[in-house]
């Protein structure tokens, strides 16, 4: 099946958190379509009532695009970590607590998998895209990039649980990258590039 094509003009970047719009807003840049976030729009934050990544993202996408008569970009994503059976996996923002904060997130991340002696420090991002429209017309695309998880974190760029993920084939961490190398490698630019090819006009 292929998917709508989006066209030049406005589309909601439908998500609240001011690291994914950032860096949502960059990768959009080149494709002529004006980016306008769900926090300007003072859209709702639903709540996140699937239990996958790509059934969040769909959620949030098309409650933007019924809400605004726009199309609307959501981005689901987090950090999953197959020694802890996939956690945080979906739960990675809830882990920040209702103040978002993510060092209390790594400190879990590392509490947990210092509890068990043989746990492998490997981990994984993964990010949903959706595509929504008013009409209820969805497209879903998934990437993921694979690292290793340090300790103690380090780098104070990106967000989230960047400064403790090394991707594979660096020696720094997503938190000590400049945002043109994450976008070079990410879970949310291999997942963007899979949607400029469905979607975006050639
Ligand atoms: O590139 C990333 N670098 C570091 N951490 C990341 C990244 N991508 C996702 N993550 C973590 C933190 C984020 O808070 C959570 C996503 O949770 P998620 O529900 O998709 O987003 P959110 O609640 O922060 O904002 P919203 O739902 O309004 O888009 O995973
Ligand atoms: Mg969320």
């Amino acid at each position: 099946m292929s998917a709508r094509t989006l066209m030049p003009g406005p589309l909601v970047v439908a998500s609240h958190n001011a690291g994914k719009v950032r860096e949502i807003t960059a990768l959009l840049g080149p494709y002529g379509v004006e980016p306008v976030s769900a926090g300007d729009l003072g859209l709702p934050e639903p709540e996140e009532t699937e239990n996958t990544f790509a059934g969040n993202a769909r959620l949030k996408a098309l409650a933007a695009a019924q809400a605004t008569g726009l199309p609307a970009l959501a981005d689901d994503s987090g950090l999953v970590v197959p020694a802890l059976g996939g956690a945080p996996g979906i739960y990675s923002a809830r882990w920040a607590g209702p103040e978002k904060d993510f060092t209390v997130a790594m400190q879990r991340v590392h509490d947990e998998l210092q509890a068990k002696p043989d746990a492998v420090w490997r981990g994984y991002f993964v990010c949903a895209l959706a595509l929504g429209w008013p009409d209820g017309l969805c497209d879903t695309f998934e990437g993921r990039v694979d690292g290793l998880l340090v300790w103690p974190p380090r780098g104070t760029r990106g967000f989230g649980y960047d400064p403790m993920v090394q991707p594979d084939g660096h020696v720094i961490t997503f938190g000590e990258m400049e945002p043109q190398a994450k976008h070079a490698i990410s879970h949310r630019a291999r997942a963007f590039a899979q949607l400029v090819a469905a979607c975006l006009p050639r």
